[in-house]
């Protein structure tokens, strides 16, 4: 089966990144994933005040607009960075929300695609052509949570 995502009011909006699950990362707290990937566009910028303004603006959308605003200062690195940026929001995401967690967990070997109309990067744009960097993230991230829970075991098991 195929599992597709994008509003967090349909079926499997957790897996959005506009969800409200906070995350903390390097004594940072973020309202949700957006808010954590559109801020670190601005590292090490001139526009690096934005940084506080998005992680404090109310919703995830306010947060991708600021972010995508091409007026403003990109960092130079961004494109090689932002996979690496990603990865670290959505895990931590994962395994900071147990709920959420079980839900990924049971969806087994199913493919997951962020059916974005309009983002052929991290999801699969409207004629399903897109790269669905997101759903392979998440397919990842299911991945590497299985792997981090059978190591425990073992080690409970070894005692
Ligand atoms: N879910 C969702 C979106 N998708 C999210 O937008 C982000 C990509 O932003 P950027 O790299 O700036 O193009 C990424 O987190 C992707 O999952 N966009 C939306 O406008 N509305 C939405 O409900």
């Amino acid at each position: 089966m195929t599992i597709y995502f994008y509003k967090v009011e349909e079926p499997y909006g957790c897996f959005s990144n506009f969800s409200p699950h906070p995350i903390q990362i390097d004594g940072w707290c973020w309202q949700t994933v957006e808010h954590y990937y559109q801020a670190h566009k601005f590292v090490g910028t001139t526009d690096e005040a934005l940084i506080r303004t998005i992680k404090n603006v109310s919703t995830p959308m306010e947060a991708a607009l600021l972010g995508r605003d091409r007026t403003r200062n990109h960092r130079p690195d961004w494109e090689q960075v932002k996979q690496q940026i990603m990865w670290r929001g959505v895990l931590t995401k994962f395994l900071t929300h147990p709920d959420i967690q079980q839900i990924l967990l049971n969806t087994g070997e199913d493919v997951i695609v962020e059916d974005s109309p309009t983002d052929y990067y991290w999801g699969c744009g409207e004629d399903q052509t897109g790269e669905n960097h997101l759903g392979k993230m998440l397919m990842n991230v299911r991945q590497h949570i299985r792997q981090h829970l059978a190591q425990a075991n073992c080690k409970l098991v070894d005692r």
